[in-house]
């Protein structure tokens, strides 16, 4: 049998420091010390939160030709470039979240510059993630900080009276007892006062409207552009293009690639601005800023099947006989810390990919042991295989459990098709008596659910009835994905 395989970079998942202890569970003790201290610090990561910021598009430029007959000719400034757009694309040559930045920010549009010469476009930039990583944006942090701190703000009474504002006075209006008390001159004081004022407010308007127009075009030197010209000016300010969805992706497909965020459109150079009433246009346009977004970022393994079961069960012995990937293999708990994904080749070059994920405790979902997290990397397999220890003390009862954390994750998990390999049959007397009770309960479950469930015993050990297990796999992936 040839053997291909796809492997997770070495963990580095925390280890959350978890002291939890429930009656007949695995505690985190010296075992996954043990696990702790021989396992090198590595970047095994499948949650990651990133920002990505597009490029702002370039400035249009002011330039003129110069000739030796006209020293101001017609206006050549050429046009700001693109800025950068940022792209997801999935790659399986990636397998971790690990190796990602926390921003990435495209390069802005170059700009404009004299005898037209146009700015050049920025180079799109990627966030390269791993096939199965599931995209959505959210809100960064500053504003989900923000939401809170409004949501706490004691609201206005619903019942409080607005305060009545007088209606202002006109002068023909001025309240007769006033009139009696001021004299002329007092009167026309008031009047210049108001007329001032007035004129600072005229005055204030025109500085706003200014800086607005300046956000959006540059000027000649010195320049300073008249009522009518910002209303002119107003008036060619490009529409806003549309907003971007909002991003929600599943990338499920080698090579998929999505637009992110858009880079700022480059801005005009001064020609775009003449016309039969503007001659030498002493205006450019400046570059559209470059938008910001957050995203989560989630990897769910997609693989055929996905292997579940209790610590030191053998789940990794298994993946390591059946395709070629070598996880480690140790007698103490917890000796995987994050998934492998590993791919059977069948003799006619047929596979199927299978995925070992660390192992599961009563209380996972509590975040006993190492936490039922792992089991996104097998919410998306179409088939389970649960791999049970027949040296263990109660078979029945760690197939409960393990149904029971797999319920607790996601309700319905354990209706997917699934096969139960009843692992280290070759431990005699024991093994047979388990295996007889183990039966048993899965039969129980099987007419409970109405489904088809088999226990196959094998030794993964002494490769003892894994072909058997590798057939019946290899015809329930067939059969679900027929009748998906
Ligand atoms: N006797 C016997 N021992 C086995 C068999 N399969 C695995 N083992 C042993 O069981 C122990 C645990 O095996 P692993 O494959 O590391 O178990 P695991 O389920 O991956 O464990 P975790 O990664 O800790 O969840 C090792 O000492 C293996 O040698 C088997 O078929 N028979
Ligand atoms: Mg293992």
């Amino acid at each position: 049998m040839k053997h291909v395989v796809r492997r997770f970079h070495a963990s580095n998942r925390i280890l959350a420091s978890n002291n939890v202890t429930q009656s007949g569970n695995f505690e985190r003790t010296q075992a996954t010390n043990h696990a702790r201290q021989e396992r090198k610090p590595s970047s095994f990561i499948d949650l990651k939160c990133v920002n990505a910021v597009s490029g702002a598009g370039g400035n249009g430029a002011i330039h003129f030709f110069k000739g030796l007959v006209n020293p101001i000719g017609p206006p050549c400034g050429g046009n700001g470039g693109r800025g950068g757009d940022v792209y997801v694309v999935a790659s399986k040559e990636v397998t971790s979240l690990g190796g990602l930045l926390n921003r990435y920010r495209a390069v802005n549009g170059g700009g404009g510059d004299r005898q037209n010469k146009h700015g050049r476009d920025a180079p799109s930039m990627e966030i390269v993630v791993p096939v199965g990583t599931l995209v959505r944006q959210v809100d960064s942090l500053q504003e989900i900080a923000l939401a809170k701190q409004m949501a706490m703000m004691p609201k206005e009474p619903e019942d409080a009276v607005p305060e009545q504002n007088a209606a202002p006075q006109t002068e023909d209006e001025v309240n007769p007892e006033i009139e009696e008390v001021l004299t002329e001159e007092e009167l026309e004081e008031i009047e210049a006062a108001t007329l001032a004022e007035q004129a600072k407010k005229r005055e204030l308007k025109k500085e706003r409207q200014l800086e607005f127009i300046q956000q959006h075009f540059i000027f000649r030197k010195d320049y300073v552009p008249h009522a009518d010209r910002i209303k002119l000016l107003r008036s060619r300010i490009p529409p806003r293009l549309p907003p971007q969805p909002t991003v929600h992706l599943d990338l499920s497909r080698d090579g998929e690639r999505h637009l992110i965020v858009r880079g700022g459109r480059g801005g005009f150079g001064n020609p775009h601005f003449s016309s039969n009433e503007i001659k030498g246009p002493g205006i450019a346009s400046r570059g559209e800023m470059g938008s910001s977004i957050w995203l989560e970022l989630e990897l769910k393994t997609i693989a055929d099947v996905g292997l579940v079961g209790l610590p030191n069960a053998g789940k990794s012995t298994f993946l390591s006989k059946v395709t070629n990937a070598t996880p480690k293999i140790a007698s103490y708990p917890f000796t995987t810390l994050n998934p492998y994904v590993g791919t059977i080749e069948y003799s006619d070059n047929h596979t199927i990919t299978i995925a070992d994920i660390p192992g599961l405790v009563a209380g996972a979902h509590l975040n006993v042991g190492l936490g039922h997290e792992f089991l996104r990397h097998v919410e998306r397999s179409t088939v389970l295989v649960y791999i049970i220890d027949l040296g263990a003390l109660d078979c029945a009862s760690d197939f409960r459990v393990l149904r029971n954390e797999l319920e607790r994750y996601q309700t319905g998990l354990t209706l997917k098709p699934s096969l139960v390999v009843a692992n280290k049959a070759d431990l005699g007397p024991v093994a047979k008596e388990n295996l007889a009770a183990l039966q048993k309960e899965v039969a129980a479950c099987a007419v409970a659910d109405g489904k088809e469930l088999v226990v196959i015993p094998v030794s993964a050990r002494d490769e003892k009835n894994v072909g058997v297990a590798l057939s019946h796999l290899r015809r329930l992936v067939a059969q679900t994905k027929k009748n998906e």
